[in-house]
C-alpha cells in the first residue's frame, strides 16, 4: 500500500485547512441529531455465506450433530477437540447450564447484532469478565459455523493491550458464548456521556491507542472492518481497546477478502462500495470514528453528506475548534483515495502522534498509581469496616446489658467481606436467577462498582477519565444504507445550520437501565428487545438453513 508522503504538508495534506463548503447547505437534508439510544433493530444482516461444498449434514444426513448435543462443547481453533470447557465447578450431571455453574450474571451490558452481553463473575477465581451470548440459537451447521468463527478470529488476534482480551468461548444448547475481559464501557458510552466534544488530550489518547491496537491487526495481516465508537472498549484504567472481530477478515487467511463484509455506513470507507477491502478502511473507519467524537458529530449514514465526507470535505463547523496537529492527522486518515491515505505505520511516525505518546505514558503511569493508591485505600476501608462489624456485636451487647439503647446495626447489604463483591452485585444470587441466568434484569450501577483490570480486583473505583454507563441500547452494526434520514429536532448551533451536534437528549436506552422498567417476567429489557432478536438477520442464509435441515 502506497505511503504518503512524509512531509504532513505533503500531497494529501495540501486540501487543508479546508474550505467551508457552501454545499454542506444544500445537504442540510442529509444530516440528523444522533439519537442517544439507538433502536434494537438497528442491525445488519451478515452477508450471505460463500458455498463451496454440499453442507456435511446433506453428504451424511445421518450423522448425528455434536453442536445440537445438550451438553457444553469448548469452541477453540488452536485445539480443536470437542471437550466440556474446562472448570472444575461444572458438574454434568447436575444438569445445569456451564455458565450458570460457573458464573454469576450481575448485569447486561450491552448488546449487538450478534450477541447481548453481561457482566459476570466467575465462582472459579472470583474475577469479572464480559461474557457474549449470541442471541438466537444456531439455525443450522452453516449457521452456527458463521457463528464460531468469531472465536477464530478473536483467537487470531492473540493478546495485546489495545484488543479486547480473549478468555474462552463455549457452545451449549446451540448457542455460542464467548468470555473476554470486562471493560468500563464503550467509546461510544463514553462519548455520550461526555457533553460535547471530548477534550484534546483525551482524543490524542485515544489516537495513540487504537493506532497501536490497528498496527497489532495490520500486523498480522487482519482487517478489522468494523471500527466504530461502539466497538471500542475502555478499560477500567482508561485504556482504549480494539473489540468485536466479528467482521475481521485474514487477508492471508484461507477465505481472504472474499468473505468480507462492510461494516457500519456510518464509518465505512468509499471504496468498500467497490468491493476494494484493504488495511486502508481501517483507517478511514478510525479517522471517522475520531472525528464523532472529537466534534461531537452526529454521522450520516447515507445521503449528500455521506458522500461529502467521503470527498475529504469536512465541516469547518465542527473540526475549527481541533488542534491544527490533530486536524491534519484526521485529514489523512480520511484520504478518499485508499491509495494515497495514511498507513498506521506513517501515523505512529508522525512527530504530532509521538509527542501524544510521550503525555499518554504519563497519564497512564499517573492512572496505574492513583489505582493500587485507591485499592489500598479501599482495602483499608474494607479492613475497618470488618473490625468495626466484629466490634459491634460485643459492644451492643454490653450496651443491652446496660439497658442502653443498641447502636444501629449495618445494614444488610454492607460491604460483602469479598474483596470481588459489591452490594448491588450480590442482590442477584444464584437463587435469585431463573432457570437461564442470563436473563437478569440490568443493573445500572453493579457496573460502576466493581471490576476487574488484568485480574486485579478493585472496588468502587472509576477511571477517573471515564463516566462510563451501562447502555442497553443496541450499538449493532446497522442493517443497511438507509435511503433516507429521519428529520429530527436539530441542536441548538446557530452557526452550523447544515451538520447536527450530537443530540444531548437522553435516550432509550436510560430508561432501559433502570430495573424498574425494564423487570419484566422474562428478565430481558423490554418486548421491543425480544422482538428484535428474532429479526431474519439475512434471508438467503435463513433460506440455506432450512433446504439444509
Ligand atoms: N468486554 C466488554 N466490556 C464492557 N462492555 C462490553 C464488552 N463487550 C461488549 N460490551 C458492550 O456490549 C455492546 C455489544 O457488544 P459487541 O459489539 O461485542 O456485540 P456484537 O453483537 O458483536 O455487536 P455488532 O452488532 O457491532 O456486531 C458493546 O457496544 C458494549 O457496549
Ligand atoms: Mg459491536
Ligand atoms: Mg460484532
Amino acid at each position: 500500500m502506497p505511503v504518503p508522503g512524509d512531509d504532513m504538508g505533503d500531497t494529501p495534506l495540501t486540501r487543508t485547512p479546508i474550505p467551508v463548503p457552501a454545499h454542506f447547505s444544500q445537504a442540510e437534508q442529509s444530516f440528523s441529531l444522533k439519537k442517544r439510544g439507538r433502536s434494537l433493530c438497528y442491525t445488519l444482516p451478515p452477508r450471505p455465506p460463500v458455498k463451496s461444498a454440499l453442507p456435511i449434514s446433506r453428504l451424511f444426513p445421518n450423522k448425528q450433530r455434536s453442536w445440537s448435543q445438550p451438553r457444553p462443547q469448548s469452541v477453540s481453533f488452536r485445539s480443536p477437540q470437542n471437550n466440556p470447557p474446562a472448570s472444575e465447578l461444572y458438574d454434568q450431571s447436575k444438569g445445569e447450564t456451564f455458565f450458570k455453574q460457573c458464573f454469576r450474571s450481575i448485569c447486561k451490558l450491552g448488546r449487538g447484532s450478534f450477541g447481548e452481553v453481561y457482566k459476570v463473575q466467575s465462582l472459579e477465581d472470583g474475577c469479572f469478565y464480559a461474557v457474549k451470548r449470541s442471541v438466537s440459537p444456531f439455525r443450522g451447521e452453516s449457521d452456527r459455523q458463521r457463528k464460531l468463527q468469531e472465536v477464530r478470529k478473536h483467537e487470531r488476534v492473540g493478546v495485546h493491550p489495545n484488543c479486547l482480551r480473549f478468555v474462552r468461548a463455549w457452545e451449549e444448547k446451540r448457542l455460542l458464548y464467548l468470555q473476554t475481559e470486562l471493560c468500563a464501557g464503550s467509546l461510544q458510552q463514553h462519548s455520550e456521556e461526555f457533553s460535547g466534544p471530548l477534550p484534546p488530550r483525551k482524543i490524542w489518547n485515544i489516537t495513540c491507542d487504537l493506532l497501536h491496537g490497528l498496527k497489532h491487526l495490520h500486523d498480522r495481516n487482519l482487517l478489522h472492518l468494523d471500527i466504530k465508537p461502539a466497538n471500542v472498549f475502555i478499560s477500567f484504567s482508561g485504556v482504549c481497546k480494539l473489540g468485536d472481530f466479528g467482521l475481521m477478515v485474514e487477508l492471508d487467511g484461507t477465505e481472504g477478502s472474499g468473505e468480507a463484509q462492510e461494516g457500519d455506513p456510518r464509518y465505512m470507507a468509499p471504496e468498500l462500495l467497490d468491493g476494494i477491502f484493504s488495511k486502508a478502511a481501517d483507517v478511514f473507519s478510525l479517522g471517522m470514528s475520531l472525528l464523532e467524537v472529537a466534534c461531537n458529530m452526529e454521522l450520516p449514514k447515507s445521503g449528500d453528506g455521506w458522500q461529502q465526507l467521503r470527498q475529504g470535505r469536512l465541516p469547518t463547523e465542527f473540526t475549527s475548534d481541533l488542534p491544527p496537529d490533530f486536524l491534519k492527522v484526521l485529514a489523512a486518515m480520511l484520504e478518499p483515495d485508499y491509495r494515497r491515505r495514511a498507513t498506521v505505520d506513517w501515523l505512529l511516525s508522525l512527530p504530532a502522534i509521538r509527542n501524544a505518546e510521550r503525555w499518554r505514558m504519563v497519564t497512564l503511569a499517573q492512572e496505574r498509581t492513583l489505582g493500587k493508591i485507591i485499592t489500598v485505600y479501599q482495602f483499608i476501608v474494607w479492613l475497618v469496616s470488618i473490625v468495626f462489624q466484629g466490634l459491634n456485636r460485643p459492644v451492643v451487647g454490653f450496651l443491652h446489658y446496660c439497658g442502653l439503647r443498641a447502636l444501629p446495626r449495618s445494614p444488610p447489604c454492607s460491604p460483602s467481606p469479598n474483596l470481588g463483591e459489591s452490594s448491588f452485585s450480590s442482590d442477584w444470587d444464584d437463587e435469585s436467577l431463573g432457570d437461564d441466568v442470563f436473563e437478569v434484569p440490568p443493573s445500572p450501577l453493579a457496573a460502576h462498582r466493581n471490576f476487574t483490570y488484568h485480574g486485579q480486583e478493585l472496588i468502587g473505583r472509576h477511571s477517573p477519565d471515564l463516566l462510563s454507563r451501562p447502555s442497553l441500547g443496541s450499538t449493532s452494526t446497522p442493517r443497511n444504507l438507509s435511503p433516507e434520514f429521519s428529520m429530527r429536532k436539530r441542536s441548538a448551533l446557530p452557526l452550523t445550520p447544515n451538520v447536527s451536534r450530537i443530540s444531548q437528549e437522553s435516550s432509550g436506552s436510560v430508561k432501559s437501565t433502570s430495573p424498574s422498567t425494564s423487570h419484566s417476567s422474562s428478565g430481558f429489557v423490554d418486548a421491543e428487545v425480544q422482538r428484535s432478536s428474532f429479526l431474519p438477520r439475512n434471508l438467503l442464509s435463513m433460506f440455506d438453513d432450512a433446504t439444509e435441515q
